[in-house]
């Protein structure tokens, strides 16, 4: 039997805990506060995150990472993307020699523009092989009540692809893999980006037309992007691209597009986030992603407008009439 710890009990985290105790591993899952750790091994729920789901009995809880992280061969992270160097400080040494991470983040670190898998190398010092990412069209409410959904495992290693492939499968969620690591992390780390401007159009009342067109012209960034960096195109038409796009900028229960239809209303960006609980990725993600475009002279419109709305103060109205006043192109364009 597996046995693996998970860290931390927010939303992902913890309907991820269900999903590899569903397939059948022994779980721990971390938790900061220590009333949510007593909840769920008392009562089996996550009162904050997911206070009406039962979690399997092979779901355990701990506020001490020393005790979730002993003995664990599996070590899925969950937590928000900036915070994920200084958690591995603390995290990486009490990881096992042969343990694989697995990243369920999608954000892009500020500062370095490094993808979460490239910072758990460079912090805990682990090679390529002993790395896996989950992404894919996987709204964390959705999956805990077992709607069927689909996602990516990715890995530089197929052996480390088809383990964590085989602890995840359940009856509803299948995972397939893929090899594109880069590729899968930036598909889900620019759906976030896009997923804040479909927010935007919805509170702006704007209808399906323009978020068919968002959709796919974020598609297009997305891929021109991870092409120039070296992902296979071929990824960003699969489940960790066009899925998540889609499922992230089609749903309210999407926390980025909840707080993007709260810029589309006319909030400022520090009301949003006074209110906002859950973590909103494509807020810190923009310019990391931005940075990471200019530096290959690869434009992202999109993405642009939507940095200019959140830091430059600039009306989401105005940011559409910028985006549809451009000169006019070819549909395809490197
Ligand atoms: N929710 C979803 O549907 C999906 C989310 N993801 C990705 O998973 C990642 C995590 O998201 P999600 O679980 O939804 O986020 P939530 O906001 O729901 O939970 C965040 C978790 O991280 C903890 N946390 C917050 N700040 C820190 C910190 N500075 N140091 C350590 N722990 C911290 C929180 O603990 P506390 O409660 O104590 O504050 C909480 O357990 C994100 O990258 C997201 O994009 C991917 C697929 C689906
Ligand atoms: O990544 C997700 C679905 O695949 C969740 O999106 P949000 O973080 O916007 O809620």
């Amino acid at each position: 039997m597996r046995r693996a710890a998970v860290l931390t009990a927010g939303s992902w985290g913890t309907v991820f805990a269900k999903v590899l105790a569903d397939a059948g591993a022994r779980v721990t899952l971390f938790a900061r506060d220590r009333a949510i750790a007593d909840a769920i091994n008392g009562r089996h729920v996550n009162p904050r995150y997911l206070a009406d789901v039962r979690l399997p009995d092979l779901v355990r809880a701990t506020s001490s990472p020393e005790r979730a992280l002993r003995e664990a061969d599996l070590v899925v992270l969950a937590v928000p993307s900036q915070a994920l160097r200084s958690c591995l400080v603390e995290w990486a040494p009490l990881v096992g020699p042969g343990a694989v991470y697995v990243s369920l983040m999608k954000g892009m670190e500020a500062g370095s523009s490094r993808r979460m898998s490239e910072v758990i190398a460079q912090a805990a010092g682990v090679g390529p092989e002993r790395i896996a990412v989950v992404s894919g069209p996987n709204l964390a409410r959705e999956i805990a009540v077992e709607h069927p959904a689909a996602t990516v495992v990715a890995s530089a290693s197929a052996a480390t692809a088809h383990a964590v492939q085989a602890a995840c499968w359940t009856p509803y969620l299948r995972p397939y893999t893929n090899a594109d690591v880069l590729g899968c992390e930036l598909g889900g780390a620019v759906k976030n980006v896009i997923a804040l401007a479909a927010g935007m159009l919805e509170g702006m009342g704007f209808g399906t037309n323009s978020l068919a067109s968002l959709i796919t012209r974020g598609l297009a960034e997305t891929a021109r992007l991870g092409t120039a960096l070296g992902a296979d195109p071929m990824t960003f038409a699969g489940l960790a691209g066009l899925g998540d796009l889609v499922a992230t900028c089609g749903s309210p229960l999407s926390r980025n597009r909840s707080f993007g239809e709260k810029l589309g209303r006319g909030m400022t960006l520090d009301q949003v986030l006074a209110e906002q609980r859950q973590v909103a990725e494509g807020v810190r993600s923009c310019r990391p992603l931005l940075a990471l475009a200019d530096g290959l002279g690869v434009s992202m419109p999109i993405t642009r407008q939507v940095e200019r709305v959140l830091y430059e103060g600039l009306p989401p109205l105005e940011a559409v009439k910028d985006l549809m006043s451009r000169e006019p192109g070819p549909e395809y364009h490197l």
